[in-house]
């Protein structure tokens, strides 16, 4: 059963095209990594999915309708990736807040404890720390025993422990038969909670399958050497690009392109190997799913 769909979605923001004929589905039970960099369209797709913005063009379905109407976000849970708390409320008092709008709330204390956050309920949120408050605002998109929850990079700025305290929140609703899409820069954050990731990229979706796939997919390595002279036609070399007599490959086999630049003699220097950044490889992605010209 699916419950959030996009199909064939484009968003514009005046000039600015943020999502591009984005087709993407959520079914019941999973738990969807959305992977890109800064200003992939990831948040603008959350955004659609959860009501909160209309597509310019191409139609999105929340739970069987319209995401803007209130009887398909009933059952939706979403954390914004910026979110406010009152200051002088404590956590407790907000859970109470947040759970009055709801007919079938969680119990504070389970939710509390589910996102191990027992210890702060008599709390003023204002005092809190950035991620106690993060904590705090990713556990309220739960209160309400949502079907699907939406979570905008849930983690960031978080330590180790309070990621794991997450984590572990986000797990037992998944394992409880809940429907999560998250959003995130890291493949290692996606990879700890979700099987399928959907890379975006330039407002468009550049791969949809399992983590493994798209960690080989952004396996990519950065080869760089100075070169006066041209480089032999070599296998795996994803792009390249000149900087006077340095040369920068990118490249998914970077063991196997040394191994050919000193097999066919390529008189190079300097030679610098070192793993790409997300955004890199992202780039590399694109590269290989840009639209080719009529
Ligand atoms: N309200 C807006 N007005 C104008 N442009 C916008 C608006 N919201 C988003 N954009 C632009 O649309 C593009 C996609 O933004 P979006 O926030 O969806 O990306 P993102 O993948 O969530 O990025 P990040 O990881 O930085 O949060 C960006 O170029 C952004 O500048």
């Amino acid at each position: 059963m699916i419950l959030a769909r996009a199909l064939d979605v484009t968003r514009r923001y005046g000039d600015k095209l943020a999502l591009d004929g984005v087709t993407f589905e959520v079914e019941a039970g999973e738990l969807v990594g959305l992977l890109g960099p800064n200003g992939a369209g990831k948040s603008t797709l959350v955004n659609l999915l959860t009501g909160l913005r209309r597509p310019t063009a191409g139609t999105v379905e929340l739970l069987g309708g319209d995401p803007r109407l209130p009887q398909s976000r009933r059952h939706l849970g979403v954390t914004p990736q910026e979110t406010g708390l009152p200051a002088s409320l404590r956590v407790g008092e907000v859970v109470d807040f947040v759970s009055a709008h709801y007919d079938d709330p969680l119990p504070k204390g389970e939710l509390l404890d589910r996102f191990g956050l027992s210890e702060l309920v008599r709390r003023q949120t204002g005092g809190l720390s950035g991620g106690e408050k993060r904590r705090v605002a990713v556990a309220l998109a739960f209160v309400g025993r949502p079907r699907i929850v939406f979570l905008d990079e849930p983690t960031t700025g978080l330590d180790v422990q309070a990621r794991r305290f997450l984590w572990d929140g986000i797990r037992s609703f998944q394992a409880g038969g809940g429907t999560v899409v998250l959003t995130s820069h890291y493949l290692e954050e996606i990879e700890a909670l979700a099987r399928r990731v959907v890379v975006i990229g330039g407002g468009r979706v550049l791969a949809d399958d399992s983590v493994e796939a798209v960690r080989g997919l952004v396996a990519v390595h950065r080869v760089s050497l100075d070169l006066a002279g041209s480089l032999p036609d070599l296998p795996g070399i994803a792009s390249s690009e000149r900087d006077g007599d340095r040369l920068h490959l990118l490249t998914a086999d970077a063991d196997r392109l040394v191994r050919d630049l000193v097999a066919y003699e390529v008189p190079f220097a300097h030679l610098e190997v070192r793993p790409t950044s997300l955004e890199e490889a992202f780039l590399t992605i694109t590269e290989d799913h840009a639209p080719t010209a009529a």
